[in-house]
């Protein structure tokens, strides 16, 4: 039986915080592909391109306009068998594109249990009965908040900027940082204190907000780099600054300004990657990147963003996990899976595997660099999506072979023998990102 290459057709979703017009990456990379109903205007936001049989958005076969979610479920082996039976007609995992123009919401992805019991009350707000462990992977420089903070450090943040501790309130913030500084001590007594420090911020009431980002902003400014006392070692004080003046230049008087100072501010570059479990708290800030998650569109929300926000359930899901943001980055690992021409070793390409602890999904990124440089896959026992987003060449399963270029989108169905080859430049790059699910 041949092992199908279909080119995809992927929707792109128009969320305020995208980037507008072609800034956006998502909007190139859909646009990079023929459709009757995508033409990009320049003032319009894009968000995130969708690849996958997630029913919201889905990816359809660009031959015959059917939609990848019917093509596996009229035919399993596309998935292989052992996928088709654990997740069911569809892929286990949803890969996107996303183009950064501001910050998104501060935010968590219910557990499974959680997942069904909001998909149960709420079906409106919370789409999926599925959890949504996510990762990303930088395709430009990219800024994001992501887990908890040391608690020394938002100790630091609640003794030297006033406008916080006034939200949090001063007996939780007093609590909170005699729990902090206690050596050792009990783990659950320090997570409970930093909860109810937390919730205290997250039920500041309106005019609190409003007077108290009007404090803070006017502080950010005058003290620039003095700001919180010259902030911590993992975040200054006048990257604090621009971050809080930037926060309320895009937002305006809002709490998700002040979770700025409970959450790591991290900094990825290209291909640098971090992974967020279920309920980890996150905002992603600035940037390109490729991200890939369990298939789910449960987003409980709590600031910064316009949607529904659900401060309660947020406050009440989190982990209160708190780590260095260095724990939250995922180091990629060569993957051995791949063989490389000489061209390709001899122009220092490579293919790189991002492997988070959870079953639904990996991502391979290649770098083939140079005319001829080829990577060959050893078959996958699974279904596998690529995106192309950078440079071009061609993408072969067996005999059929077609060109690819930035932001085509291809369904490489189970147990296909991959081949990328580059058509680029001697000092240029053909790179791809591929998802895919083995079990
Ligand atoms: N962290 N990234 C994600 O979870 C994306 O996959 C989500 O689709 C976005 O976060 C959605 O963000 P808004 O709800 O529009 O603020
Ligand atoms: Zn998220």
């Amino acid at each position: 039986m041949q092992v199908p290459l279909i080119r995809l057709q992927c929707g792109v979703n128009s969320y305020e915080w995208g980037k507008k017009g072609s800034e956006s990456a998502a909007a190139r990379f859909a646009a990079a592909t023929p459709s009757d109903n995508l033409s990009i205007q320049a003032d319009k936001p894009y968000a995130e391109l969708w690849m996958g049989t997630h029913p919201s958005n889905p990816s359809k076969d660009l031959t015959t306009g059917r939609t990848l979610l019917d093509l596996c479920a009229e035919n399993q082996l596309l998935l292989s068998q052992s996928v088709a039976s654990k997740y069911g007609s569809k892929l286990p995992f949803l890969f996107k594109v996303l183009s950064i123009n501001k910050a998104l919401s501060i935010q968590a992805h219910p557990n499974k249990k959680l997942a069904e019991q909001l998909h149960a009350r709420d079906s409106k707000n919370y789409p999926d009965d599925n959890h949504k462990p996510e990762m990303a992977i930088a395709i430009t420089p990219f800024e994001g908040l992501c887990g908890f903070r040391p608690l020394g450090e938002i100790a630091h943040f609640l003794e030297t900027v006033k406008p916080l501790r006034t939200l949090v309130g001063e007996s939780e913030a007093s609590q909170f940082v005699q729990a902090a500084k206690q050596e050792g001590g009990d783990e659950a007594a320090k997570k409970k204190a930093l909860q109810t420090a937390f919730g205290g911020l997250m039920s500041s009431s309106p005019e609190d907000i409003d007077r108290e980002t009007a404090s803070l902003v006017a502080l950010a400014e005058s003290e620039g780099a003095d700001f919180a006392a010259g902030g911590v070692s993992s975040t200054k004080g006048a990257v604090l600054a621009e971050l809080v003046t930037r926060l309320n230049g895009q937002f305006g008087s809002d709490i998700g300004i002040f979770v700025l100072f409970f959450l790591n501010f991290v900094t990825l570059q290209p291909g640098e990657a971090l992974f967020l479990v279920a309920d980890d708290i996150h905002a992603y800030v600035s940037g390109d990147i490729v991200e890939c998650m369990a298939a789910s569109d449960n987003v409980v929300r709590a600031g910064l963003t316009p949607k529904f926000k659900d401060v309660s359930t947020l406050v009440d899901m989190l982990t209160y996990n708190y780590a260095p943001i260095d724990e939250q980055k995922m180091t990629p690992t060569e993957y051995p899976y791949a063989t490389l021409n000489r061209n390709a070793y001899s122009s220092g390409s490579s293919v790189m595997l991002y492997d988070p602890p959870i079953e639904e999904f990996s991502v391979v990124r290649t770098l083939l660099r140079g005319e001829g440089a080829k990577a060959t896959f050893d078959p996958l026992e699974g279904p596998s999506i690529v995106i192309c987003t950078g440079g071009k060449g061609t993408i072969a399963v067996g005999p059929t072979k077609q060109e690819i270029q930035e932001g085509y989108v291809f369904f490489v169905g189970s147990t296909a023998e991959l081949v990328l080859e580059s058509a680029v430049g001697q000092d240029e790059e053909f790179t791809t990102f591929k998802a895919f699910c083995e079990i």
